[in-house]
């Protein structure tokens, strides 16, 4: 890999939190300097009109690779909740109608699910990361987290619906049950469903770059 500061990949998320955690979820395989957001890039909005995490993800990676002529890393997550068949899921972002507000959608999953017995509010984060390079060229890696839902907020970290979801693999962990948002990165970052599909696409994203 040459010695350069110039950027190297694009992140192509406008989700300040998942921006956060995929720069530190590379750090072991792309100096730092190396990783640049969207800024400064000219890329056409996206209608994220897949019908699945895989093609909403792809989409975003491969337009904004192909606009860009860096290769690029695009993060289509959610989180699916058993009772619901698999609701937000790839709404999770506009669950309550306003797109990004992280509060309403956790509330509104938390007055559906008002009635649901502790037993019955099982859940998972599905995270699909797309690699792409601006010849068109695609990986893909997938990552799950199982868990359950929450009956109010718990903890001011992380965001999006992490408040509200409590990891099954929490359990070994001191403590009382705590929720995403009262991990700390490095801990969340050692289960999440986007450190697991990121890790399926590290040896990707070295060939890429070395290449
Ligand atoms: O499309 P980009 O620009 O990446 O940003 P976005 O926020 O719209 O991202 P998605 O379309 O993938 O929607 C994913 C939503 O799922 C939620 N989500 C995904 N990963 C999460 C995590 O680790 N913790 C909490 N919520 C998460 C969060 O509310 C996101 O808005
Ligand atoms: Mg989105």
């Amino acid at each position: 890999m040459p010695m350069s500061s110039e950027p190297r990949i694009i992140l192509a998320t406008k989700n300040q939190g998942k921006l956060a955690e995929l720069r530190q979820l590379l750090a072991d395989v792309v100096p730092a300097e190396q990783i640049v957001d969207l800024s400064g890039f000219s890329v056409p909005d996206i209608v994220e009109d897949g019908v699945s995490f895989a093609e909403n993800s792809a989409l975003k990676a491969t337009i904004t690779a192909k606009a860009t002529g860096l290769p690029v890393i695009a993060d289509d997550s959610g989180l699916c909740v058993d009772v619901l068949g698999g609701a937000p899921g790839i709404f999770s972002a506009r669950w309550s109608g306003t797109h990004g507000a992280d509060r309403e959608n956790y509330e509104l999953l938390l007055a559906q699910l008002s009635d649901v017995k502790a037993e019955h509010r099982g859940a998972e984060f599905r995270c699909v990361a797309t690699l792409a390079t601006p010849e068109g060229a695609t990986t893909a890696g997938v990552g799950v987290v199982r868990g359950a839902i929450t009956t109010a907020p718990q903890g001011d970290g992380g965001f999006g619906y992490d408040p509200v979801f409590i990891p099954d693999e929490g359990q070994h962990l001191a403590g009382t049950p705590r929720s995403f948002a009262e991990y700390t990165a490095a801990e969340k970052n050692a289960i999440s469903h986007r450190a697991r599909a990121l890790a399926e696409l590290k040896d990707a994203v070295v060939a890429t770059l070395s290449s």
